[in-house]
């Protein structure tokens, strides 16, 4: 399965900015087996599809609307993020559910909306610090994925991606180790297949927290790890060179 190294710039860069970053990376692009997205602010998609065009490099939202269009001011629907090139939305991160008030409920709503609208939702679980250090990290996560994932319909494995986050390692320069990450993308893939049989075993698990070019390699080689979603180290063009050709 090709890794998906998915960059979440959340919420940096100016259009303007995104385009001269795209302009750098594709001069430095080098040879890599993972699949590239930039989860951009909605408002620097287009520019960036514009100056990507022709290159592998995927485009993504962070956020979506749960609804399909209408008297929603603010939001941004499916159909639009599409029409600007996106292929990828960020649903349930933990800053939304945090400073947002997203329930699962919501994310499970918006994952719907995305595989409607044609788009390929990353869905977004994991455990605050409080819960690792009662060691009950996976039972919480398990919950919290069953509950994002309730009632979205999967027709495939390539429909949806799911990115265990620590909330603990966001940001923090603390990662969880490779074992750690590997240990509930195998508990993930379990309870993907008590969902979806047929297409648990092609679902791309990706891990997020403090990754970085020196420890990408070893979390991704875990057997269940299908890439990353990258923040901090993903604003830097030389930083998202090294990630790619960590992954060669
Ligand atoms: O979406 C990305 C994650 O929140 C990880 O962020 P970070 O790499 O800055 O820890």
């Amino acid at each position: 399965m090709k890794n998906l190294l998915a960059l979440n710039w959340k919420m940096n860069k100016t259009p303007s900015e995104a385009v001269q970053w795209a302009k750098e990376l594709r001069a430095a692009l080098p040879q890599t087996s993972a699949e590239l997205a930039i989860m951009a602010p909605a408002i620097a998609l287009q520019g960036l599809s514009l100056e990507l065009k022709d290159s592998p490099v995927k485009l993504g939202a962070q956020d979506i609307s749960a609804h399909e269009s209408g008297a929603y001011t603010g939001e941004i629907s499916a159909a639009m993020l599409k029409d600007v090139g996106a292929m990828y939305a960020v649903v349930g991160h933990s800053e939304r559910r945090e400073y947002h008030g997203e329930s699962s409920q919501i994310v499970a709503a918006k994952a719907a909306a995305a595989i409607a609208g044609g788009l390929v939702p990353i869905i977004c679980v994991g455990e605050g610090l409080d819960v690792r250090e009662k060691g009950e990290q996976v039972a919480y996560t398990l919950d919290q994925l069953r509950d994002s994932l309730s009632q979205v319909p999967v027709l495939g494995a390539d429909q949806i991606v799911i990115a265990y986050e620590p909330v603990w390692a966001i940001g923090t320069g603390k990662t969880a180790t490779a074992a750690d990450a590997g240990e509930m993308a195998d508990a993930i893939r379990g309870a993907l297949g008590g969902l979806y049989r047929e297409y648990a075993d092609g679902v791309r698990i990706l891990y997020g927290g403090s990754v970085k070019p020196a420890n990408i390699a070893e979390i991704c080689a875990q057997t269940n790890v299908n890439g990353a979603l990258v923040g901090g180290a993903s604003l830097d063009v030389a930083s998202v060179v090294g990630l790619a050709a960590a992954l060669s």
